[in-house]
């Protein structure tokens, strides 16, 4: 059994959590439970058991006293918090490989806190890298009957899919209130929804969100979304009933396989582009800094006094503004990372056959010190 993960995101009061509920229940009746993780920080209760918890790490009431924040400041802070510690998460939920089938994420209903934020798209990214990874988009059926309503949230939705770059389920939610074959229908032909536009004109007339400007942007949105629809799988729920959730988890695998087929090639190829131009980057400017200061395994323009390239190289001096090199200064200079203590004599003797690589190292065991410090920094720039 390979685990595959299933992130909820939905607007605020679509249902996710009973969605999660019912969902929970429903694979636990099926002898099949899933793995269960809670990332909504701010959430007072969760129906449902699950086995972790951004709450017990992150307690989101002291993340606003502490730094000064509102509500959604906090959730975004707190899943920054969170975010600096998605390793060890990874770890976990890797045990549960062989055990689990599924492994169902709750997010916050604040939906920009996570779709749009830096630690939403670390987290997200770390599940879709490591596993299968499926989008669940709940959607309020009711509250999306109208033409306007509806097409705002398949534009949401659409912004979201091409964000998280993953396979995405539009499920229609609270089914026993409002069934969803309108939406079927307006999903795979464009003139009902077209004919529902004009009914909603007709109806409310021109104080109707679907006339005038909003009726026209509304015409031509429908038919810039045929694409996205056909990337789709749609459902009907009601997580009260339960009804649809067979169909709901039909349309899992088989977004598990499209991601198996396409998805995870291309992030792959995405992935390593990524860390092509990284690794570029990272070499500039590891010459660059070299260049800084001043060590070169072929001797450098520094020692050998000529004119200075940038700031860091200079120290102004009283003298009369006249500028003094560093090596000028008499000091024995001492390039210090940690377990290592050298002189700049040794740095550019010649018998460093792999002087870049040791930079690396030390930059890397720097690196590593410095990430206790990440969260507190995250924090500070955030309340920038
Ligand atoms: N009739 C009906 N009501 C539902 C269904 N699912 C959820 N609800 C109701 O919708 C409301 C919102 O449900 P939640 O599960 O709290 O929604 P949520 O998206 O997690 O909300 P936030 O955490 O605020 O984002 C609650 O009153 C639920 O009882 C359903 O299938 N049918």
């Amino acid at each position: 059994m390979a685990l595959s993960t299933v992130i909820c995101i939905g607007m605020a009061g679509s249902g996710k959590t009973t969605f999660m509920q019912r969902l929970n229940s429903h694979l636990r009746s099926k002898k099949t439970a899933p793995y269960v993780i809670n990332l909504d920080p701010a959430v007072l209760r969760i129906p449902y058991g699950a086995n972790i918890d951004i709450r017990d790490s992150i307690k989101y009431k002291k993340v606003m006293e502490n730094y000064q924040l509102g509500p959604n400041g906090a959730i975004v802070t707190s899943l920054n918090l969170f975010s600096t510690k998605i390793d060890q998460v990874i770890k976990l939920v890797e045990k549960k490989n062989e055990s689990h089938k599924h492994c169902i994420i709750d997010t916050p209903g604040q939906i920009e806190c996570f779709v749009w934020s830096a630690s939403g798209s670390i987290i997200t990214e770390s599940f879709a890298s490591t596993f299968p990874t499926v989008i669940a988009y709940i959607v309020d059926t009711p509250r999306n009957s109208s033409p306007t309503t509806f097409m705002s949230n398949m534009l949401y939705a659409c912004s979201i899919l091409y964000k998280t770059k993953l396979p995405m389920i539009v499920v229609f939610n609270k089914t026993d209130v409002c069934k969803a074959d309108f939406a079927r229908e307006w999903m795979t032909d464009f003139e009902s929804f077209q004919a529902a536009l004009r009914e909603d004109q007709d109806t409310n007339g021109t104080s109707g969100m679907g006339s005038g400007y909003m009726g026209s942007l509304v015409n031509s949105m429908s038919l810039m979304l045929e694409e996205f629809y056909s990337q789709l799988d749609m459902v009907g729920v009601s997580s009260f009933t339960g009804e649809g959730f067979d169909d709901f988890l039909e349309a899992v695998d088989n977004k598990v396989g499209e991601y198996d087929e396409y998805y995870k090639a291309e992030r792959e190829k995405i992935l390593k582009e990524k860390e092509e131009k990284e690794k570029k980057r990272k070499e500039k400017s590891l010459d660059g800094l070299m260049r800084d200061l001043g060590i070169n395994e072929n001797k450098t323009a520094k020692s050998d006094n000529e004119g200075a390239d940038v700031l860091s190289d200079l120290e102004i001096d009283d003298n009369d503004g006249l500028v003094e090199r560093d090596e000028d200064e008499g000091v024995e200079r001492e390039y210090t990372f940690p377990g290592e203590e050298r002189t700049e004599g040794e740095i550019n003797s010649k018998n460093e056959p792999d002087l870049q690589k040791r930079y690396r190292d030390a930059f890397e065991s720097v690196a590593k010190d410095a990430s206790s410090q990440t969260a507190e920094n995250i924090a500070k720039y955030i309340r920038q």
